[in-house]
């Protein structure tokens, strides 16, 4: 294995999945820590869910992750964070790096959630989603993460406990893999030993997949844009691109329980293109209402070739509503359960082509499917792959929020 990776969700694990097979490996996916030996693979991505665990289980669960992966063969870790850093305020991204990188004794750990194909980019340290700084972007609305600061070094820095982080900045990156490799060692001397690293495009991404690589650097800690440099620089053969996966019949259905700003719209063309559509108030959920049953019951006589919708998603507003009458994080696990019940009530109804839209809310669906491995298929938009779940059998894709096309929801299924 030459890469072991660890996603913090799981629509990132499986846009890290893909960036890595479009790149040319063989990859892997397996839903937590595998109970049995993986089939051979150059790389294997384990999917968490830990982006928002309270900090001492995310740090506790990648550290075992990280030790199967080590045990099995795995010469690097990359640990795969989201293209918006999404963390909450007591922030897990620091300390699961700082323990990997206690672990694996790394010397220095490059960090960048830079997707250029997705429009994130860091420039003198600030993460740009499009044109617009992160803070000005709709993640300052996430209704678990709300991201706040686009400085990525102040907002690892205020996650460290022990380690120190500084800035490779754009003007050493351009300058090629000697000048990274210079200014990382420069900060090792002023007790830096981790770099958000300036990636302004692929190239820049390429010459930091090349550092690593020269550097023997054991601990990355990346968006999924690191990954379509990364095989190339670590001499990994280049492998069949998107792996064709086994042919599925069966009913479409959408479950999404994503707020971010392209769900929104997703949802809102799919439902003008005449798309059926059954909409989960999320404060019923919370006075004994059976939700789920009347999902499943106004789902049953739609269900066939054309996909139908169930879906939470909703505008800022209506989310904090909902939270000030839940709480945040009850509101967001109730939500949850319902979705992935509702998911589980789908693919006993006969469907098998399933999207499913959100991180966590792709973590809670995933588990309860019972999906032990993905294997990754053709790309329908950057970042979001087909899958085959297994063992159901399943036709699956995990959306992250703010990925896709606004017509993604029908587009999807037109993918053989
Ligand atoms: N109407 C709603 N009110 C409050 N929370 C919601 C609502 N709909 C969904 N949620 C919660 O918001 C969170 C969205 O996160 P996630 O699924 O990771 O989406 P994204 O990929 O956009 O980040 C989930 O925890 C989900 O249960
Ligand atoms: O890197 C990314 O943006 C994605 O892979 C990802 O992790 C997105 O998370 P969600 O928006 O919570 O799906």
């Amino acid at each position: 294995m030459i890469l072991g990776c660890i996603a913090d969700d799981f629509t990132g694990a499986t846009d890290l999945a893909s960036n890595l097979v479009l790149a040319g490996m063989r990859v892997v996916q397996t839903i937590g820590i595998p109970a049995k030996a993986v089939p051979d693979a150059d790389a294997v991505v384990i999917a968490l869910k830990s982006r928002t665990a309270p900090v001492g289980e995310a740090v506790e669960a990648s550290l075992q992750a990280a030790r199967w992966l080590k045990e099995h063969g795995a010469q690097r870790i990359y640990f795969k964070v989201c293209s918006t850093f999404d963390s909450t305020p007591q922030g897990n991204i620091g300390p699961v790096a700082e323990a990997l990188a206690d672990f694996l004794e790394a010397p220095f750990v490059p960090v960048t959630p830079a997707f250029p194909a997705n429009g994130r980019t860091v420039f003198q340290g600030h993460l740009f989603v499009g044109q617009q700084l992160l803070s000005d972007s709709s993640m300052r609305h996430h209704p678990l993460t709300p991201m706040t600061e686009s400085n990525l070094v102040t907002v690892l820095q205020d996650q460290l406990q022990n380690r120190q982080a500084g800035l490779i900045a754009h003007h050493d990156v351009s300058r090629g893999p000697a000048a990274l490799q210079q200014r990382a060692a420069h900060l090792v001397t002023q007790g830096q030993t981790m770099g958000i690293v300036d990636t302004v495009d692929q190239a820049s991404l390429a010459v930091l997949a090349s550092t690593i690589a020269a550097q023997n650097w054991p601990l990355m800690v990346a968006g999924s844009g690191l990954a379509l440099s990364l095989p190339a620089a670590l001499g990994c053969e280049v492998h069949a691109h998107a792996q064709s996966l086994p042919e599925v019949h069966g009913a479409a259905a959408i479950v999404s329980g994503s707020c971010s700003a392209m769900t929104n719209a997703q949802v809102a063309a799919f439902i003008a293109a005449g798309g059926e559509a059954f909409p989960i108030d999320a404060l019923r959920l919370g006075d004994g209402h059976s939700l789920v049953e009347e999902a499943l019951t106004w789902a049953a006589p739609r269900l066939g070739h054309q996909p139908v919708l169930v879906y939470a998603t909703a505008s800022p507003e209506t989310v904090r509503t909902v939270q000030q009458a839940m709480g945040e994080m009850a509101a967001g696990e109730r939500v949850e359960q319902a979705l992935s019940q509702i998911a589980v009530g789908l693919v006993g109804l006969g469907v098998r082509r399933l999207v499913v839209a959100g991180g966590e809310t792709s973590g809670a669906c995933v588990k309860a499917l019972g999906t032990e491995t993905l294997r990754i298929g053709p790309q329908i938009d950057p970042g979001v792959p087909w899958c085959h779940a297994e063992p159901a059998g399943l036709k699956i894709a995990l959306k992250s929020g703010n990925f896709g096309s606004t017509d993604f929801f029908h587009k999807a299924f037109d993918i053989p």
